[in-house]
């Protein structure tokens, strides 16, 4: 679904780039342009070329403070790690003519904006904006979308060192807010692109335990949702820079489930987080306690195999074989005995199957089905296991409202869906004893 319909009122592609006119000033550009029946001039969204193409026209490096100094006349300062990104970056400056308005600075440290106030700690900013590096890994960039979606109608146009930092846009972001604590003073509003709903939780979270002033908003465009956060450590109204939406999203509510007293248990967080913790051992998911502060803990969760449904069918299937080799055991021991009382010969294991009675064929049969099914099983968990794929990743947050425990889920991504994360959620709920 096209999200253009919710644009920022300010977006300037509220008015469609005019491709007809990109296409007669650039001659790169009118030869991945397509016309289609209606006249209409188009590219192929889908293929990353054209998109390298078209980034090259609107301008792909140091975007934001072009934008910033064509609109608005605002002197820009950009900072960038990369030396390749920075001398093209220069080049797009230098040929649009704005080598007054926008001055570059390349970041030899591994600080964000600490290294800017090293010379001089008394230059003064009326805010700052950050377009971080997405993720973490390469994985995390090809897993961040689940197969269940429908492959990207954009293709990827980002380098690894644009798309890709340690720990990820989170990490990035929370060494951004604790490099602007120490410059609260220099710089009036802090500003962040947020490429995942996710992390802008976890990071208003932040600004709210550390009671900083915060605001934040949505960028639809296209096919993409992006987030920005705002906060400020001055006495300054941030909601003045954002009106409201005309036509508000249906706000999705998180699903919320109460966790019960435990037999022989302090009705406590850390008791049910104990527990929560323990059957996601039993089940062989993967965690990571992300956050824990007073009335909550954050449980970063991932499975990579389906180990949570069909337990009652696998557990009835168990109980029946062993049931089965039980009777097997039994019989051949009887027939041993009868045998032996009649000295005719020892049983090895062949000469046994040439005695089988019709019972036992029967018993061999269930039993040779069993296996098939069990092997049936174990297969989909090895194919499941060789895909090395996410089954479902998600956040619990066990906290404690009114004297009671809730857990709270959110799913983030996965194979498997929402769904996926109901099932496990039903596993936790029916094993809460
Ligand atoms: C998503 S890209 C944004 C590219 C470009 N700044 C723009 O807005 O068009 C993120 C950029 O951040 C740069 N980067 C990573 N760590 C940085 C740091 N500590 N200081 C400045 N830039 C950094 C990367 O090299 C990458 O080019």
């Amino acid at each position: 679904m096209a999200m253009n319909r919710f644009m920022h009122p300010r977006n300037i592609y509220k008015t469609p780039p005019d491709f007809i006119q990109l296409a007669k000033d650039f001659s790169e550009f009118s030869k991945i342009t397509k016309t289609d029946v209606t006249g209409k001039v188009t590219i192929d969204f889908k293929d990353p070329q054209s998109l390298r193409v078209l980034t090259k026209c609107t301008g792909a490096c140091a975007i934001y403070p072009l934008l910033a100094a064509v609109k608005n006349q605002w002197l820009m300062y950009g900072t960038e790690t990369d030396a390749n990104s920075l001398k093209v970056a220069q080049e797009n400056i230098q040929k649009n003519n704005l080598q007054d308005l926008i001055k570059l600075k390349i970041n030899t440290t591994s600080s964000i904006i600490d290294y800017l106030f090293t010379e001089n700690e008394t230059v003064y900013y009326d805010f700052c904006m950050c377009n971080p590096p997405f993720y973490s890994t390469m994985m995390e960039l090809w897993e961040s979308r689940s197969p269940a979606r429908p492959p990207p109608k954009n293709g990827f146009t980002g380098s690894p060192q644009e798309l890709i930092t340690e720990g990820g846009e989170l990490e990035f972001c929370r060494k951004l807010i604790a490099e602007s604590k120490k410059y609260c003073y220099n710089i009036l509003i802090f500003t962040s692109m947020i490429g995942h709903k996710f992390n802008l939780a976890q990071l208003i979270d932040d600004l709210k335990s550390d009671n900083i002033n915060y605001t934040h908003t949505e960028f639809c465009q296209g096919r993409v949702t992006r987030w920005g956060l705002a906060w400020t450590f001055h006495d300054y109204d941030l909601l003045q820079l954002l009106p409201p939406r005309d036509k508000p999203r249906k706000k999705i509510q998180p699903l919320v489930f109460l966790l019960p007293e435990l037999p022989n248990c302090t009705y406590d967080l850390a008791s049910a987080s104990n527990k929560v913790k323990t059957i996601l051992d039993r089940l062989g998911i993967a965690y990571e306690v992300v956050e824990k502060r007073g009335n909550t803990i954050k449980i970063d969760m991932v499975a990579k195999v389906n180990t949570w449904s069909n337990q009652r069918r696998k557990r009835r299937q168990e109980k029946r074989m062993q049931e089965e080799t039980d009777v097997k055991k039994m019989k051949s021991n009887n027939l041993e005995l009868n045998d032996m009382k009649n000295g005719s010969f020892e049983i090895t294991e062949n000469t046994s199957s040439h005695v089988q009675s019709n019972a036992e064929l029967v018993v061999n049969k269930v039993i040779e089905k069993n296996n098939e099914d069990s092997n049936a099983v174990r297969s989909t968990e090895s194919e499941q296991e060789g895909l090395l794929g996410i089954q479902v990743r998600a956040v619990l947050k066990i906290f404690k409202k009114d004297n009671e425990i809730l857990l709270e889920t959110e799913f983030i991504n996965g194979t498997l869906g929402k769904e996926g994360l109901h099932q496990i959620v039903q596993f936790i709920k029916n094993n809460w004893k």
